[in-house]
């Protein structure tokens, strides 16, 4: 399993709030903890910018990490994430934070240590722009946008 470097800015973490880790041998997604010193009550439309506990530095510009919903979470009550995915530069080095974001109509309440979001590992390709008159010719040309139809 690939390794990259976690730094512990709670002392929490890894005690009353585990380390991240996949759930099951089957997981995409390690799921990222409130690290609140007390209840945080969302009102209806709010939002905010949760600290975990941790900074990663993944280092490799070839792998990123993403911050995603659960979807438990935003299924039944609503608790989605303010920039609705969180994307995480293989050089960034400060504390993974979590945009929470109550889109339903009801008060939430997240409690310090409540599994609020969740991130995947990815794979990137940085790649360079190489300017030219015209395409290579393909299939599609410039049809997008429902122009195959919609059956
Ligand atoms: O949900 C998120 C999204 C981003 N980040 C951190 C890691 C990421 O590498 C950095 C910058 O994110 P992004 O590039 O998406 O934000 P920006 O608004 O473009 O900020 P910047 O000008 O710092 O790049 O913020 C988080 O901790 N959580
Ligand atoms: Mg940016």
């Amino acid at each position: 399993m690939h390794k990259i470097d976690v730094k512990i800015l709670d002392p929490r973490i890894g005690n009353e709030f585990p380390l991240p880790e996949y759930a099951t041998p089957g997981s995409a997604g390690m799921d990222l903890r409130a690290c609140l010193d007390e209840p945080l009550l969302l009102a209806p439309g709010q939002t905010e910018l949760l600290p975990t506990g941790i900074a990663i530095h993944i280092a490799d510009p070839g792998i990123c990490a993403t911050i995603l919903p659960r979807s438990g979470l935003g299924h039944k009550h609503g608790i989605v994430l303010g920039n609705l995915v969180g994307l995480i530069d293989s050089d960034y080095q400060g504390q993974l934070m979590v945009s929470v974001w109550n889109r339903s109509d009801e008060e939430f309440i997240i409690q310090p240590g409540d599994r609020v979001a969740q991130m995947v590992i990815l794979p990137v390709i940085q790649a360079k722009f190489s300017i030219v008159d015209e395409f290579d010719s393909s299939n599609r040309g410039q049809g997008g946008f429902g122009s195959s139809g919609r059956n």
